[in-house]
């Protein structure tokens, strides 16, 4: 396995790029430590693809270097990267069994039969196939072919890489959250350096120990699953993650203070120098209380989403979303809104603009 870093990476479609606009990757400078497991999240159309394709070596970037552990690769061929790939699609050969399927990467490269064999049947306990070794893979379910899928991408263990791309795209809803923790548990057993690729946050957050978030061609926030929930570097983050996602609250700043809707709102710490354009204050509806005293609001809507209500309320014409466990008021209902200071920041221009309280 290996370490891999993408240095100044920019990418652009088009021949003669004008501006950033133009670029599908803006700017991109990563470090992958070897044996990491990492999941990169992001909308349809952030880049997600054009990056992984680089890293493949499908596409060459149109500036910027990648290294697999410190040897540069940018322009070599995807067949001498050494990396393994689970598509969103299975790519399994049909007219073979399940054991020949598992066994086809390690036979491919010349490995001893009674290595295949310790190999193949390892992987395929660890995926619970072991009972499927025998079978024609053509008369497997959609589920089934897509873990031997995955197993022909973790069966090796000299790859510098197993990326992911969307590989529960064809797995059945409810048998989704077991191939995710399975996928988990594997990364804890084979310790290779793992890119899971994603628009979908319960996967990303499922899977990974460090998550990278991209927008608009970007990485906006590198971190993992907690620190992207508790403290977002971007209202995008923010809102992406989460559910529902962040309040991001339109606020004026005057003398180092927030006010939204006209009333002050204290903040984790100081808002830092120089923070302007366009200012909001970020606060997750899981820090929204309801009180007796605080932002007076209208309750508009009650969502009983199982394990706790969402209440939406109306601040003036803003909406702010509480999760409320236990009693919970009516529409219609006046009601004031409290916000836990250490989880409120504000945000200037998208990105965070205070100090937790204690730093520097
Ligand atoms: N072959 C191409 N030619 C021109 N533009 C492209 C090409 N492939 C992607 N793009 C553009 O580059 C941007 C990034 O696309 P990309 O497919 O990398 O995003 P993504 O996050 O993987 O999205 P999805 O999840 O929908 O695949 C988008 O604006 C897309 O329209």
């Amino acid at each position: 396995m290996a370490k891999i870093t993408l240095s100044q990476l920019r990418h652009s479609y088009f021949p003669n790029p004008r501006g950033p606009e133009d670029y599908a990757l803006k700017q991109i400078d990563l470090d992958w430590n070897d044996g990491g497991a990492y999941a990169l999240l992001g909308p349809s159309g952030c880049g997600k693809s054009t990056l992984l394709n680089i890293i493949s070596g499908l596409r060459v970037p149109s500036e910027g270097r990648i290294l697999f552990d410190d040897k540069d690769v940018t322009h070599l061929p995807p067949d001498q990267r050494n990396i393994a790939q689970v598509f969103q699609f299975p790519v399994i050969y049909d007219t073979m069994t399940v054991y020949d399927n598992l066994a086809f990467p390690l036979r491919n490269r010349g490995m001893a039969e009674a290595d295949v064999d310790v190999r193949v049947r390892q992987i395929a306990e660890m995926l619970e196939v072991s009972d499927m070794l025998k079978q024609q893979a053509a008369g497997l379910s959609p589920d089934n072919k897509q873990k031997i899928s995955m197993g022909r991408g973790l069966v090796r263990d000299d790859v510098n890489v197993v990326m992911f791309d969307e590989p529960l795209t064809v797995i059945d809803p409810h048998l989704k959250w077991k191939l995710r923790s399975k996928l988990k548990e594997l990364h804890q057993r084979i310790k290779a350096t793992m890119i899971y690729v994603t628009h979908d946050q319960t996967e990303a957050l499922t899977f990974a120990d460090q998550v990278v978030v991209m927008q608009e061609g970007e990485v906006v926030q590198i971190g993992t699953p907690v620190e992207l929930f508790e403290r977002p570097t971007h209202t995008f983050v923010g809102h992406f993650i989460g559910s529902p996602g962040m309040n991001v609250l339109p606020c004026d700043v005057k003398n180092g203070a927030a006010f939204f809707n006209g009333q002050q709102v204290q903040l984790e710490g100081e808002i830092v120098n120089g923070a302007g354009g366009k200012t909001e204050i970020g606060v997750r509806p899981e820090y929204v209380s309801l009180g007796k005293s605080g932002l007076q609001a209208r309750v508009r809507k009650v969502a009983d989403v199982g394990r706790h209500n969402v209440v939406e309320a109306m601040v003036g014409d803003q909406k702010v979303a509480a999760i409320v466990k236990g009693e919970v008021p009516n529409q219609g209902d006046e009601i004031f809104l409290d916000f836990k200071t250490e989880q409120t920041r504000l945000y200037a221009d998208g990105w965070l603009a205070t100090n937790a309280r204690g730093a520097a």
